[in-house]
């Protein structure tokens, strides 16, 4: 083992680098203010969903309600705007943290994201509503990090995590394989993934680098490059449509497994960045053999050697994205099609992407065990360590 190996491992195990997310009550404090500046479509949705709220029979939890909360500043006053109180400060600093998460989330999104937290807490509602909701019918229970829900025969897998920008942990990776699963044998015809907050997703989390097992860095590499594999196949595998709904920035692994989709859309505030070289790491997701096939090879080079990051015009322009819309009616236009496409025949459906797809699968499978294969290697490199401390350390960001 190198000496820089050593460093890395020392500095993985050490205490500071390492967080925890912190508990916190269920206190006035954090309870959700009920007036609102009025604002045009959603308003009444908006409303009822702050009345929905304070008849929950249940108490949905701390992290829910840090949500609930970041989620009504953001769309009634847009991005934080309040200075990061004490780190001894617990509760004001977690509402912070979970407020200032959101970014540059528009208000529209953040009153559209409210709404539809909401219902996924509160059931169907008799009430009528002018908005296209997906997600209100069925909340599936038993996952920490994703919000799965099913209506109007569509299956949808949000990335729950917006204040860490929905970076993917090691319980994610099996979550979302089990929630495609159920997706893929429950009674939907399409399946979404989408993002919560302002970002779709940041790629892999890069603290699961520093849970090493007693095998050490190998080992660690081993599981991962499993892990990675399996994860990959089940977006191989699926077979039914497979639709991204791109609600913002995505990176690495979120991007490169986008051409394993039927559809991609993506609003305006998305780019799609894959900053392996950057990581010292090497391309996944099949993305080494479908990016050159969708946008030829050099521009595939660029994005996959160099990292260039693609706005999601160029990304469109280049195919990897099916259609790109404003961020303001993002969420409504994306719906309402989808929901339409929802009521095509299932079975044409499924047979239509299996004959489209059916020649591809052994080839597609032989590139995803290549690439992890390389990747055991790379996250053993001292490129890779150093990349992953810097930004552990805080000294890199992309
Ligand atoms: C089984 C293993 C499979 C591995 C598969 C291989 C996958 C490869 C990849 O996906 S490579 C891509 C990895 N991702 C990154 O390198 C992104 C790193 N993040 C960033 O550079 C930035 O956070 C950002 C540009 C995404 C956003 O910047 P900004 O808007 O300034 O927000 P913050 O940096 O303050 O982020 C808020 C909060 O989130 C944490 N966070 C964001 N992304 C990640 C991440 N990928 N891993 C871990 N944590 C992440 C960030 O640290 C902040 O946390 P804090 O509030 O400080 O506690």
């Amino acid at each position: 083992m190198s000496e820089i190996v050593r460093r890395i491992v020392r500095r993985w195990y050490h205490p500071s680098l390492l967080r925890s997310s912190g508990q916190y009550t269920w206190s006035p404090a954090l309870q959700l203010h009920t007036s609102g500046t009025a604002m045009s479509v959603t308003q009444k949705d908006f409303e009822n969903a702050m009345n929905q709220v304070k008849l929950l029979k249940k108490d949905p939890g701390n992290e829910v309600k840090l949500k609930l909360y970041a989620l009504y500043k953001q769309a009634t006053e847009g991005p934080c705007n309040i200075p990061k109180p004490g780190a001894f400060d617990f509760v004001n600093k977690a509402k912070w943290d979970a407020w200032n998460g959101l970014g540059s989330l528009p208000k529209e999104t953040a009153r559209q994201n409210y709404v539809d937290l909401v219902s996924s807490l509160s059931g169907p509602s008799s009430e009528s509503s002018s908005q296209v909701k997906p997600g209100a019918d069925s909340k599936q229970e038993g996952y920490e990090n994703l919000l799965v829900t099913s209506e109007d025969r569509i299956t949808k897998i949000l990335l729950n995590r917006p204040t860490k920008k929905n970076a993917i942990t090691t319980q994610m990776y099996h979550e979302i394989m089990l929630a495609l699963k159920a997706a893929s044998q429950d009674d939907s015809v399409l399946t979404v993934l989408t993002g919560s907050g302002d970002y779709y997703c940041s790629g892999n989390d890069l603290t699961n680098f520093t849970d090493i097992p007693p095998g050490g860095v190998e080992e660690k590499a081993k599981n991962s490059s499993f892990l990675l594999r399996d994860f990959v196949n089940c977006f191989i595998d699926f077979p039914k449509p497979l639709v991204a709904v791109v609600n913002g920035p995505a990176v690495g692994i979120s991007v490169t497994i986008l051409g394993l989709f039927d559809i991609v859309y993506a609003s305006d505030r998305a780019t799609f960045h894959t900053p392996f070289s950057h990581l010292g790491q090497s391309p996944e997701g099949c993305s080494s053999y479908t990016f050159p096939k969708i946008m030829g090879s050099s521009k595939a080079a660029e994005m996959l050697i160099f990292g260039k990051k693609l706005t999601a015009g160029e990304a469109c322009a280049q195919g990897l994205v099916t259609q790109v819309f404003p961020d303001s009616t993002f969420q409504k236009e994306v719906w309402t099609r989808l929901k339409a496409y929802s009521k095509l025949p299932p079975n044409a459906m499924r047979i239509s992407k299996e004959i489209i797809r059916k020649n591809e699968k052994e080839k597609l499978h032989a590139v995803n065990a290549e690439e992890c294969n390389v990747l055991l290697s790379r996250w053993q490199s001292d490129e890779c360590m150093n990349a992953v401390v810097n930004f552990l350390s805080r000294k890199a960001k992309l």
